[in-house]
């Protein structure tokens, strides 16, 4: 299971200083949408200059104008674009066919969708690399949130995903057995006092 740090956070320069310290430790760097909302496509650009070594993932989430935002994307830079499940298809097959202009991919956020498993279906039949199954911070803060919706949809969906939704040391491996191929951290790990401690524990929690 891959690894992916997503890096919420407001400025170029903060998301360089989380990069260089996680980067050793994660497969993927994600430009959350936060950040490049604050700091624009310059922002992808900068940390794949950075990481060139590094699948960078710029989290747009674009829900119309899909063609137009992972073209500007992926030419700034960005190797994954976010799409989100609930745009429409045609949304998600113009993403689709930008990233297969650049050899690069898209990736549909089930963030907000109800039945993620079926729609997980029909997205990858468009052509997506992958869905994330996620559960997104104002979620994560709801009372009685858990993880293990999001692991049994990922579970049944039958095609690739990611889970994220306030993934921990402490649960990242009910995340590796629920099949998953890559797991998503945020606040685990730019909320740490030591960002790369942090990343490094996490990366040692996946067998
Ligand atoms: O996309 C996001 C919020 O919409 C976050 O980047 C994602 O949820 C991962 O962060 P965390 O591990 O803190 O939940």
């Amino acid at each position: 299971m891959k690894l992916q740090f997503a890096m919420d956070t407001l400025t170029t320069e903060a998301a360089l200083e989380l990069a260089a310290a996680a980067a050793p430790h994660v497969d993927i760097l994600e430009l959350g949408t936060p950040l490049i909302k604050s700091a624009g496509l310059s922002a992808i650009t900068a940390v794949k200059a950075a990481h060139p070594d590094k699948i960078v993932f710029a989290d747009l989430k674009t829900m119309d104008a899909g063609e137009l935002e992972a073209e500007i994307a992926f030419a700034a830079g960005a190797d994954l674009v976010t799409v989100l499940g609930s745009a429409g298809d045609s949304t998600i097959v113009g993403a689709v066919k930008a990233a297969q202009k650049h050899g690069k991919g898209v990736v549909v956020d089930l963030i907000g969708v109800a039945d993620k498993p079926k729609r997980a279906k029909e997205v990858v039949a468009l052509g997506v690399e992958f869905v994330e199954m996620h559960a997104g911070l104002d979620e994560q803060a709801e009372d009685g949130f858990t993880l293990d919706t999001l692991l049994r949809d990922g579970a049944t969906a039958g095609v690739p995903f990611s889970v994220a939704g306030g993934i921990n040391a402490a649960t990242i491996a009910a995340v590796q057995e629920s099949g998953a191929q890559i797991a998503v951290a945020g606040g685990a790990i730019y909320g740490a006092p030591d960002v790369g401690a942090a990343a490094a524990a996490l990366r040692a929690a996946i067998v």
